[in-house]
């Protein structure tokens, strides 16, 4: 039998991933947590870090589901961008990525519960976690580029202000790694996790 599952995520692109791999969660329930990173955290720890808060904040929720949360950390060196949902942020964000190569870490946790899906015993849940990462690289913008992209409010709530499932593509030179882990949630990884829990085929 299937296990139940769940997605903790608010993110409309992760529900549209994961239907990408023939997934259709029972229950759509975000966590909701504090995102701030810690002081001096460096970006591939907190992507991880929030992927494993936001999953275990949902799974005490769903004792009797599989539970899947994400993060996606835009990182210029060891700093970390932050999620624009401002013209103002969107557009430093910009700045920093013009010209340049960038990483994106993916962090990825999947909580299931022990006892079920052939595991022996009861007790802690079993945690599956990744953290996956991809480079992108965005071409010099000029100035004109980046008041149209603003524009355009593509940037909206994404992580380093930019959305490159949409026109930001058109200005992205390579990508080297996942293209959905970008998106926001890296699909070999999680269907390698998920196809033996009998998630999918
Ligand atoms: C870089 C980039 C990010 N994003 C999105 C993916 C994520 O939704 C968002 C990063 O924020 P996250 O904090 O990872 O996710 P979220 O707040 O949208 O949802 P939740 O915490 O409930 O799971 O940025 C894109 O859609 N395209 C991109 O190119």
């Amino acid at each position: 039998m299937k296990p139940r599952f769940v997605l903790g995520s608010a993110s409309p692109r992760r529900l549209d991933l994961l239907a990408r791999l023939g997934l259709t969660p029972d229950a759509v329930d975000p966590a909701e947590i504090d995102e701030t990173p810690e002081k001096d955290e460096l970006p591939a720890a907190y992507a991880a870090r929030m992927a494993a808060e936001k999953a275990r904040t949902v799974a005490a929720r769903h004792p009797d589901a599989v539970v899947l949360a994400a993060d996606t950390v835009v990182a210029v060196g060891r700093r970390i961008l932050p999620k624009a949902e401002d013209p103002v942020t969107a557009r430093a964000c910009l700045k920093l990525l013009s010209g340049r190569r960038h990483r994106v870490f993916g962090g990825v946790m999947i909580i299931r519960p022990v006892g079920a899906m052939g595991a022996m015993g009861t007790g802690e849940p079993a945690e599956h976690d990744r953290l996956v990462q991809t480079t992108v690289s965005f071409k010099r913008l000029e100035a004109q580029e980046v008041d149209s992209y603003i524009e355009s409010d593509e940037w909206r709530g994404k992580a380093g202000g930019y959305a490159i499932q949409g026109r930001a593509e058109g200005l992205v030179r390579f990508v080297s790694g996942s293209y959905s882990n970008i998106v926001g949630l890296p699909l070999f990884e999680v269907r390698q996790i998920l196809r033996p829990l009998g998630l999918i085929e």
